[in-house]
């Protein structure tokens, strides 16, 4: 950045700190207006979104804490992980910070809008009946019917978008614990508004028409009426009948009150829901793509997989049908491959936090009101950590307890992800029942990968999936 550009930018953002500033981390604040957008997107757009964090590791050595200007912000950047955990784990000085974008389409009522005591109560609500082992065994029976009907149901299509079709399977799962009781054709508009609220999410809070913020901001829309509608019948059904014996998500956010018997107005329930719908379904599909993929194309983790997958199989109790929360946990080799599949893939790259109070990580200083972004993906990517990055390796996890901060797929601290396990299970069991019996055909191996908002092949994986003739189930 030219040295005019850079003082600018400095004097504004910089000049109130005083003597403090001398503290900052390094870095640059980029140009006016832009800071380092231009540099992150260029990146992100090449093959190799590594080289932005890079070029600060080359200019100011691996500290893992710089500073930038990102989407409209002083920012300070957090990439190894002594520094990310830092954040993570201090609820009092950093608090959820995301892009204008990111609160305006998830709801300033979702996760992304509250904090402390409200966050925990709400989460303590909704995390239980996700990720908790009595949940996940009720939903264990549901996601195997579906991967076992959807499976073969691909097997008789010819050339799918796999990433696509995938993220209506995952879609289905969550709507099935959030909305069991709305009808297929509310399920099918939502998974197809959803895509456009996501390809916005990552986006400049531009709101022209022709950019993906814009149409975001309408897809937002479509899905709060929706909602809305679904939310307004059931209440208008509770008025005559009693509750519902089996709850789905939006009937517990319904009947909840806090300690003095206020009810979750519409509001808060819909942006919860949104979130949750965006949150428990597009990650999970993707995750689930790559890790196909990759064993794919790699035969001899193919091979090894499936063996396990076999060896389970050959073990179970003649009289048991599908699998249990035993078996899945269980796949000890499927569970690495998912792990390496996470950490090569960094599907939530980065995550955004705001400091509460003037803080010093490692040193430097972390100005109150600054945004904070905890780099997941450099971390993953770092060789220090784990050496050869780039390459897909699930043997690298052979008698390795990753240490403290080393693999944050899932985030970490309070807003660990609540949907980790519900996310390992629905991967683990569609692996389960492709290894066993399928293969996966690419029509562009080597398509080009996007990589923002999440990595994916620019022709969304279109392949054939085609029964592998010599197994028999
Ligand atoms: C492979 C799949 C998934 C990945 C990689 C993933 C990743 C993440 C990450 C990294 C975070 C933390 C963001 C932060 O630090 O602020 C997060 C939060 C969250 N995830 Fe997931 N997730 C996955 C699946 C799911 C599923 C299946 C659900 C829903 C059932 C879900 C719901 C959420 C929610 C609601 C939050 C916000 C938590 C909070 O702020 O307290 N995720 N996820």
């Amino acid at each position: 950045v030219s040295g005019g550009a850079r003082r600018v930018q400095e004097w504004v953002h910089e000049w109130g700190l005083g003597e403090k500033r001398k503290r900052l981390p390094p870095g640059d604040l980029g140009w006016p207006l832009l800071g380092n957008m231009a540099a992150f997107l260029w990146a992100f757009k090449s093959n190799d979104p590594d080289s932005f964090i890079n070029s600060y590791i080359r200019r100011f050595s691996r500290i893992g804490i710089y500073k930038a200007y990102m989407f409209g912000t002083p920012t300070i950047m957090v990439t190894i992980p002594e520094t990310c955990k830092q954040v993570l784990m201090d609820d009092d000085l950093f608090v959820p910070g995301w892009p204008k974008a990111t609160c305006e389409l998830i709801g300033k009522k979702s996760f992304v809008g509250i904090i402390h005591e409200e966050h925990k109560r709400l989460r303590r609500l909704t995390a239980a009946p996700i990720n908790g082992c009595e949940a996940l065994t009720t939903y264990l029976e549901f996601i195997e019917d579906t991967v076992v009907s959807t499976l073969e149901k691909w097997a008789g299509m010819g050339e799918i978008e796999f990433l696509t079709e995938l993220r209506r399977f995952t879609f289905k799962i969550i709507m099935k614990i959030f909305l069991s009781s709305e009808s297929d054709s509310i399920m099918e508009t939502l998974e197809k508004v959803y895509t456009d609220l996501n390809y916005g999410m990552r986006a400049m809070a531009i709101n022209i028409p022709g950019f993906a913020y814009h149409k975001a901001l309408k897809a937002r829309k479509k899905l709060v009426a929706i909602l809305q509608a679904a939310l307004e019948e059931r209440k208008a059904a509770r008025a005559t009948n009693p509750p519902p014996a089996d709850k789905d998500m939006m009937d517990r956010l319904m009947e909840v009150e806090d300690e003095n018997g206020r009810k979750l107005s519409n509001e808060e329930i819909i942006d919860i829901l949104i979130m949750y719908l965006n949150a428990g379904h597009e990650s999970s599909g993707h995750i689930t793509m790559w890790a196909t993929v990759f064993l794919q194309e790699h035969p001899e983790f193919f091979q090894k997989a499936k063996a396990e997958q076999e060896e389970i199989r050959r073990n179970k109790p003649p009289m048991q049908k599908g699998l249990t929360l035993r078996e899945v946990r269980k796949m000890e080799y499927l569970s690495k491959v998912i792990d390496e599949t996470l950490r090569i893939v960094n599907i939530s790259f980065v995550a955004f936090r705001k400091a509460t109070a003037d803080v010093y990580v490692n040193g430097y200083l972390i100005p109150k009101g600054w945004r904070v972004q905890t780099w997941y993906r450099s971390v993953h990517m770092d060789p220090e950590v784990y050496p050869d990055p780039k390459k897909f390796n699930p043997s690298r996890w052979d008698g390795l307890t990753p240490k403290s901060g080393t693999f944050l797929p899932f985030g970490g601290g309070s807003r660990l992800c609540p949907g980790n396990e519900l996310a390992k299970i629905e991967i683990s069991i569609f692996l389960h029942y492709f290894l066993l019996k399928y293969q996966l055909t690419r029509l562009n191996p080597k398509c080009p990968v996007r990589y923002l908002p999440h990595p994916r092949p620019t022709d969304n994986c279109l392949a054939k999936i085609t029964k592998i003739p010599t197994t028999s189930m």
